[in-house]
């Protein structure tokens, strides 16, 4: 069994979207160990309590500065990749090391467009309609010690309306991470991802 950890911060919809893709077969090979959440009260706790997997809140606030050391006590040994799903901490240290090339993230644009520090969740489709894009999108990339910098493995498109609004622009682009995280765990729990 191929052992997933799901990191979030907030509604959990693209840790749902894994939960509904392991239970209809599709991730069919693919588990969900644990959910770790970076704050009290994220929606995607209630989903994982609602799907009977474990959860854990490693609150940022209190583990300020040693949060990730506090995640990879819990995950280190029990998982075969970590999934940051919305998780708007960022890891450093031991646990980007000892899980390189296991750790995924999914963030709302095509990177390198719209992306780095600072730039996570409705801000990032406003800086692309301010840019006046055309096309937008998603990417899942692997972690790395920068942020947004590592390895993208699959990018799925959206078109941009000269009328969406920050909203509109976020949940067409919410539908295609909802897909593109699922195919990028399927591909790398079945060993077809490579990295040059
Ligand atoms: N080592 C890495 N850690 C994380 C990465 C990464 O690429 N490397 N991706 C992020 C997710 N992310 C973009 O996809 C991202 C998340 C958060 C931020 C950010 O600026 N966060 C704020 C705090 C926001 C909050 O707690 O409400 C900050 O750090 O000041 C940027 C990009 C997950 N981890
Ligand atoms: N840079 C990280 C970032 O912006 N992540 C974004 O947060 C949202 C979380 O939604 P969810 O909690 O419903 O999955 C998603 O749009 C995800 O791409």
């Amino acid at each position: 069994m191929f052992k997933i950890a799901v990191l979030i911060s907030g509604g959990g919809t693209n840790l749902q979207s894994i939960i509904d893709n392991i239970e209809n077969g599709y991730l069919e090979n693919c588990a969900i160990e644990m959910i770790i959440s970076d704050r009290e009260g994220a929606y995607g706790l209630e989903r994982g309590k609602k799907s009977g997997i474990k959860t854990y809140c490693v609150d940022r606030k209190k583990h300020k500065g040693n949060l990730s050391e506090e995640i990879l006590k819990i995950v280190d040994g029990k998982v075969d990749l970590i999934v940051l799903a919305g998780y708007l901490s960022i890891l450093k240290g031991d646990i980007i090391k000892k899980f390189k090339n296991k750790i995924i993230n999914i963030h709302p644009s095509l990177i390198p467009a719209f992306c780095g520090n600072d730039m996570y969740g409705i801000k990032v489709h406003e800086r692309a309609l301010e840019y006046g894009v055309k096309v937008s999108g998603c990417t899942v990339h692997f972690v790395d010690e920068g942020t947004d910098t590592g390895s993208i493995i699959i990018q799925k498109t959206v078109p941009v309306y000269v009328e969406d609004t920050p909203e509109e622009l976020q949940k067409r682009v919410l539908v295609q991470e909802h897909k593109a995280l699922s195919e990028a765990i399927k591909l790398i729990s079945q060993g077809k991802i490579s990295i040059k």
